[in-house]
């Protein structure tokens, strides 16, 4: 038996889990959310007991000193040196990695060299590389991407119609993202619709924070909807989704920003349902303000449910059909008036909720018996599937 520690860094929050491996016992388990927002809330499950503590934690370098001395201070482990495995979620792996690697000085810092392409996110999985390298010299740490689950995708989907040396040159492509969490929820899907996976056409809604909806058929992904970086696709909590191109040069003018990079931050980071309800990129504000009348927020989230309707319908024309839709992550798991809102203008495709199973906890099949598309609701597991990884590599 040893203990693997298993971190997951998303654009707002960092979620770690401590396994007893290879048994995959959950020994304690920790969220780090609202990074960068007035309050972040910390939360360690150990022993029975939930530990919450809240205040200002503004980056994930802050976030990962948290969680190092939760281990000790909680009293989680005696010693560093119990752990033996670390397994890290990388966003961007390029055209790099195609499955997840043993960490070295140079995987770390082609990974630190691939944040253009995941400049929310790869900085976040490095600097948690970089702690746990330093603090656990003899462990093995494992690289595990969200890019690889979607490295299946034909040409017609990964590529862009821009001129060939655009790709050939610079790799410019379509890379998507959340990989781990499509594959994991699309293979619980297939359990509980009593299929294999090669047998069915799913679509996977992640919608977090991070926001991101994959065409997977017959287990492979065959589209998704974030791009060369994940700004692109649907709405998110504070970035754009797919735009117009044009929109870039024009504002330029317009506000007299020279650096374009400015105009991506903006882009990336008070877009989204920041930028339209003017308040928050939390989803849990925005309900609440819609349900007080606040206008802002509630044409941020009629945008929000508007752009995921939108990709529901083109993978379903993508997949010619489907057997189900999955939703999935932060806001997919535990907002049952958003999944309503989406699947309530999709009845003419053959989506139908049922109500009573539209709750807090849902876990499951949630549409009704008649639905000639499924409608399932699966908590994530990136951090399982990323200690899977830590063992398989160990060997
Ligand atoms: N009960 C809830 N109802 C609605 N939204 C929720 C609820 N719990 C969490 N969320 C939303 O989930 C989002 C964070 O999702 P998560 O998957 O944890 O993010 P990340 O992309 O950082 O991994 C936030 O917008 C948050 O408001
Ligand atoms: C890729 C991405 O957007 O990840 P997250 O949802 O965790 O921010
Ligand atoms: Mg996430």
């Amino acid at each position: 038996m040893s203990k693997t520690i298993a971190i997951n860094a998303g654009s707002s929050s960092l979620k770690w889990q401590l396994y007893e491996m290879p048994a995959e016992t959950v020994i304690a388990k920790g969220l780090i959310e609202r990074i960068g927002l007035p309050e972040s809330v910390s939360s360690v499950s150990f022993d029975g007991d939930k530990h919450v503590t809240v205040k200002d934690i503004h980056n994930h370098t802050e976030a990962v000193a948290i969680l190092m001395n939760d281990l000790k201070s909680l009293a989680i482990i005696d010693h560093f040196s119990e752990i033996t495995g670390t397994g890290h979620r990388v966003v961007a792996g390029g055209e790099l990695f195609k499955s997840s690697v043993l960490i070295t000085d140079e995987i770390a810092k082609q990974i630190e060299n691939l944040a253009e392409l995941a400049p929310l996110h790869n900085p976040a999985n490095a600097a948690g590389i970089h702690a746990f390298r330093a603090l656990l010299p003899n462990a093995t740490h494992v690289a595990v991407f969200d890019t690889a689950f979607h490295t299946t995708m034909p040409p017609v989907a990964y590529r862009y119609p821009v001129p060939n040396d655009y790709y050939d040159k610079y790799a410019v492509r379509k890379y998507g993202a959340h990989g781990t969490s499509h594959m994991y929820v699309s293979q619980k899907a297939a359990e509980y619709l009593g299929k294999a996976p090669e047998e069915l056409k799913l679509i996977t809604a992640h919608i977090g924070n991070g926001v991101s909806l994959t065409a997977i058929d017959g287990g492979k992904s065959v589209d998704t909807s974030m791009g060369f970086t994940p700004l692109a696709g649907v709405m998110m909590g504070t970035r754009t989704g797919d735009l117009d191109a044009s929109i870039i040069p024009y504002i330029m003018v317009k506000t007299g920003i020279t650096d374009v990079n400015e105009l991506i931050d903006i882009f990336n980071k008070k877009s989204g349902l920041a930028g339209i309800s003017g308040s928050s990129s939390d989803m849990r504000d925005i309900l609440k303000g819609r349900e007080e009348g606040d206008e802002k927020a509630t044409l941020a989230f009629d945008l929000f449910i508007n752009r995921i309707q939108k990709y529901i319908g083109q993978y379903l024309a993508v997949l010619n059909g489907a057997d189900a839709v999955v939703f999935t992550a932060g806001i997919g798991e535990n907002s049952g008036p958003v999944r309503k809102a989406i699947v309530d203008g999709l009845s003419w495709f053959g989506l139908d909720i049922d109500e009573s199973k539209n709750i807090v906890g849902a876990d499951g099949i949630i549409s009704t018996a008649a639905a000639k598309v499924k409608v399932l609701v699966i908590p994530t597991d990136e951090e399982l599937v990323i200690a899977r990884d830590v063992e398989k590599l160990s060997q």
